[in-house]
């Protein structure tokens, strides 16, 4: 007689180390709200990103991911219709104080889209943008900072002798790492991300994941992922999102192996999204 045979989910499983060392708090969002026009789209949210680690943010399309990660460096505002409540503070400083330049927080903080998006400019110029709108001339200081950012970015030796083409000429992985490149130019303390391998073959998506492990020893990271299994694997924190509400936000092992809420269950296990 057959035996009925269950089928499995795999297993998430994180492999990232338990957080033994306390950590320092980089963004502390209190309370934040934010409405499209009339329209909620987050609500009360409360969380400490810690610095020097990477914080997933997951959830079902429309919960309001991108919304939140584009508040952190106040790209959100770029649409006139937004409205806001609530405090965000970066390294003890208000985001939102009119002394606080957007410039230098976006400085500060740097930001990698979803679709790798470089300028159609030469490898080396779209590396060099940032620093060179920042004032820096010298071709010996931009040369330094180029090859900096794209060993930073894991891509220096596969474009080191191709530096003046093209950037469109690079597969669409490079050119995601250009964009991180591009981003680490600037030197900034925190990299956004917001699903930056949804739109890459799973060997780019491996770099990608492997680079984010190697920059959270000099950067904190905030990444948006659909992908449960990208977050288990790379992330050491975790929030879920639903409905503009952070359900549940928690070490990464612990959210996945044991949720507190029946709704990040619901979630991790696949009744919904
Ligand atoms: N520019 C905008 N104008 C009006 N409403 C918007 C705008 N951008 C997002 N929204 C709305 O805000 C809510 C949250 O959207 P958001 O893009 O932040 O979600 P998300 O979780 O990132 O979704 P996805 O996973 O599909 O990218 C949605 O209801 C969306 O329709």
């Amino acid at each position: 007689m057959a035996t009925a045979t269950k089928t499995q989910q795999a297993p998430i499983l994180n492999t990232n180390e338990p957080d033994k060392e306390e950590t320092k708090t980089i963004y502390s969002i209190e309370d934040f709200n934010l409405w499209y026009g009339n329209d909620q789209a987050l609500y009360e949210v409360q969380m400490d990103i810690p610095e020097n680690r990477v914080t997933a943010i997951i959830g079902p399309s429309g919960c309001g991911k991108s919304t939140f990660i584009k508040s952190l460096n106040r790209m959100v505002e770029l649409v006139p219709s937004v409205k806001m409540s609530g405090k965000i503070q970066y390294k003890e400083k208000d985001i939102f104080d009119p002394k606080y330049k957007v410039e230098d927080l976006r400085t500060d903080v740097g930001m990698v889209f979803q679709n790798p998006n470089p300028f159609p400019k030469s490898i080396y110029e779209n590396v060099v943008y940032g620093p060179k709108t920042h004032g820096i001339k010298k071709k010996s200081i931009l040369n330094e900072i180029v090859e900096k950012s794209l060993r930073g970015a894991a891509l220096w030796d596969e474009v080191k002798d191709r530096l003046n083409e093209n950037a469109f000429g690079l597969s669409g992985g490079q050119q995601q790492r250009l964009c991180i490149a591009r981003c680490l130019a600037i030197e900034p303390d925190v990299i956004l991300m917001d699903e930056p391998t949804s739109a890459l073959d799973p060997i780019s998506t491996s770099k990608i994941e492997e680079l984010v492990q190697t920059l959270k020893k000099d950067y904190s990271i905030a990444i948006v992922t659909h992908n449960m299994q990208q977050a288990a694997r790379i992330s050491d924190k975790t929030a879920f999102f639903l409905n503009g509400e952070v359900i549940e936000y928690n070490n990464t092992d612990n959210l996945f192996s044991n949720p507190d809420d029946r709704r990040t269950e619901d979630y991790i296990t696949g009744r919904f999204g």
